[in-house]
């Protein structure tokens, strides 16, 4: 293409006009893994091309009411708006704990986000390290957590059985397996600040479920070198692939990278929802999936081993798989 000149007046105007149009992510009709066999494999297919080709799809007909993701969403608000004295009792910087807050960029690639983390699967072993303020935390929470679990089930089932494994596989140990929730809090876009509020990254685990209150979710999938911006559609939740489906899929499918920018118009809420394999279990390539021409790529790990690389590693890695690739040389 040749070099365009444009004056300073238009050219001011291009430097605001919103970024190139990005390709299109795929929305997928939820409900239709629960219909007749035909329409369940169609959906199933669709899952797989998604997962295969972006990383990433949105969900409708999840089965959430959408007042369990209102009053979700709203926990996480009020728990955000309470004193910092009171939201410093969560805070720590060692990621081993039950609950973690944190407002700085302690974690490496936050900048101007504050957060809350903590595990939600069983609710029983972890409500109790919950807040107890605002008072509906736990009720709230709790509804969100065991209808997302719920629904990461359905959503892993549909992804291995894409992969081409048997119906169900490792069903028992996904049931007792980690969710882990991130409670994201990002201030409005100010010109004075950081466009970004969380760098690029992936997240470990199998699974990403995400509730957005507002656009500011950006993903780009693998071999793209550009951001594409996640359309925002109430009701919807995200879902994109973690580091653990990488190594489990023997690099068929490949773990999101994706970051978070800060919204011009409003302050915003997401609540990130972590699926993966119980705490010590350690996830390799499944065996089905390795062949003479497909070698293993990934060496096996835990959640335990990624919480114990990340503290001193954070900045090494956009994607801590990378850090699992077996050397063919
Ligand atoms: O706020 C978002 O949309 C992204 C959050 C996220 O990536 C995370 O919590 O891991
Ligand atoms: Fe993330």
């Amino acid at each position: 293409m040749p070099p365009c000149f444009l004056p300073a007046s238009m050219a001011s105007q291009v430097a605001q006009l919103p970024p190139p149009p990005s390709r299109p992510l795929p929305v997928i009709n939820l409900a239709r893994l629960r219909k007749d066999p035909a329409t369940r494999a169609l959906a199933i297919q669709d899952i797989a091309r998604a997962c295969r080709e972006q990383g990433c799809f949105q969900v409708v007909n999840h089965g959430v009411n959408k007042s369990v993701m209102k009053g979700a969403l709203e926990a996480a608000s009020e728990f955000f708006e309470l004193s910092p004295e009171y939201k410093e009792l969560f805070a720590s910087d060692d990621i081993r704990r039950p609950i973690r807050y944190d407002t700085s960029s302690r974690d490496g690639i936050s900048k101007a986000r504050s957060f809350l983390k903590h595990y939600a699967n069983p609710l029983e072993d972890w409500e109790q390290y919950w807040p107890m303020h605002p008072p509906s935390y736990r009720k709230k929470m709790g509804e969100y957590t065991v209808e997302i679990q719920r629904v990461s089930m359905q959503l892993m089932d549909a992804i291995l059985q894409g992969l081409g494994l048997r119906p169900l596989y490792m069903q028992e140990k996904l049931e007792k397996g980690v969710q882990f929730l991130a409670l994201n809090n990002y201030p409005q876009f100010s010109h004075r600040g950081d466009e970004v509020g969380l760098a690029a990254h992936s997240d470990y685990g199998f699974l990403t479920v995400l509730l957005q209150s507002s656009p500011g979710l950006e993903v780009m999938p693998h071999g793209d070198d550009a951001w594409t911006a996640v359309p925002f559609i109430p009701g919807a939740l995200h879902v994109h692939i973690g580091d653990h489906l990488e190594v489990l899929s023997n690099g068929q499918l490949k773990s999101l990278v994706h970051r978070a920018v800060l919204n011009p118009d409003e302050a915003r809420i997401s609540i990130a929802s972590i699926h993966g394999l119980s705490v010590d279990e350690k996830v390799g390539c499944a065996e089905e999936l390795v062949d003479e021409k497909n070698p293993e790529m990934y060496r096996e790990s835990s959640f335990q081993d990624f919480l114990d690389f990340l503290p001193s590693n954070i900045n090494n890695y956009k994607r801590f798989v990378e850090s699992l690739k077996i050397d063919k040389a």
